[in-house]
């Protein structure tokens, strides 16, 4: 067992409105979660979730942040105004954001290297599609990323995740099995070692993202390298994203005894 402690991350992408803001925060007040829970909400209820659940044990993160810190940028928001708002986390490099808003390793890193300067937790997503896969290259893709979206960064006593999605796994009901989750996932945290040795890599959470849902999280976090879900179409139903939530606390639990 490890120190990781498990954390769920919704991201709602451009989903929802003030109808699921209003349920959400009706279904995690009150709460107590042995893991961290985590929303990434459309940027325009940042600010409305924080004061709702200003209270509670959830943590506010984003979806994107800007590369660039200011100036002219319409439309862009930067890791400080994330900050200044309230997020404790953002996601970085979503394959979304990388195949329709041609975001690459090279932007992603400068995006990873803004939220550390800021204190906000990056959420760096990796993953291949499904050619790629068929092709056996998967490894190959994956180390890239994390080489180039990682390059020249200093991670020790940094706080950051990586979130595996595999694009094939993302809204299409095919999730990966947990064997192959935690397959890749090994192989990931083995890649982080190489990096960043021993104690930087082991102390990095590993998120796995792609079609979780309430019958099949419980398999997948209980995986040694998987320590997190990042949950999309699952967290836009208040009572599913709660079940996934309580696998969580459940695991949590778990290891904490486990570690005494
Ligand atoms: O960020 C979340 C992922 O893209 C997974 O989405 P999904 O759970 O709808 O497959």
């Amino acid at each position: 067992m490890n120190n990781r402690r498990p954390i769920i991350i919704a991201n709602w992408k451009l989903n929802g409105g003030i109808d699921l803001l209003c349920s959400s925060v009706v279904s995690f007040i009150r709460k107590h979660y042995e893991a961290e829970i985590v929303v990434c909400p459309p940027y325009i209820y940042i600010r409305d979730m924080l004061n709702f659940l200003q209270h509670s044990e959830i943590r506010i993160g984003s979806q994107n942040v800007s590369k660039f810190e200011s100036g002219a940028f319409t439309g862009e928001t930067s890791a400080q105004m994330l900050k200044e708002a309230g997020c404790k986390y953002c996601l970085i490099g979503h394959s979304e954001r990388r195949s329709m808003f041609r975001e690459n390793n090279a932007s992603c890193q400068i995006k990873v290297q803004r939220a550390l300067d800021t204190c906000l937790t990056p959420v760096l997503c990796i993953g291949e599609n499904n050619e790629e896969r068929e092709n056996q290259i998967t490894r190959d893709v994956l180390t890239r990323q994390l080489t180039e979206g990682l390059e020249g960064l200093d991670l020790k006593d940094k706080e950051i995740c990586i979130a595996y999605e595999p694009i094939w796994a993302i809204g299409t009901g095919k999730a990966a099995s947990p064997e192959i989750a935690q397959e890749v996932h090994h192989f990931i945290r083995h890649e982080l070692v190489a990096l960043y040795g021993e104690d930087t890599a082991n102390k990095i959470r590993l998120l796995y993202g792609g079609s979780v849902n309430k019958t099949n999280a419980a398999d997948l976090l209980v995986q040694p390298d998987i320590d997190g879900l990042l949950v999309g179409g699952a967290s836009l139903d208040p009572e599913h994203f709660e079940a996934i939530c309580q696998q969580a606390t459940i695991q949590a639990a778990l290891q904490e005894k486990s570690n005494l």
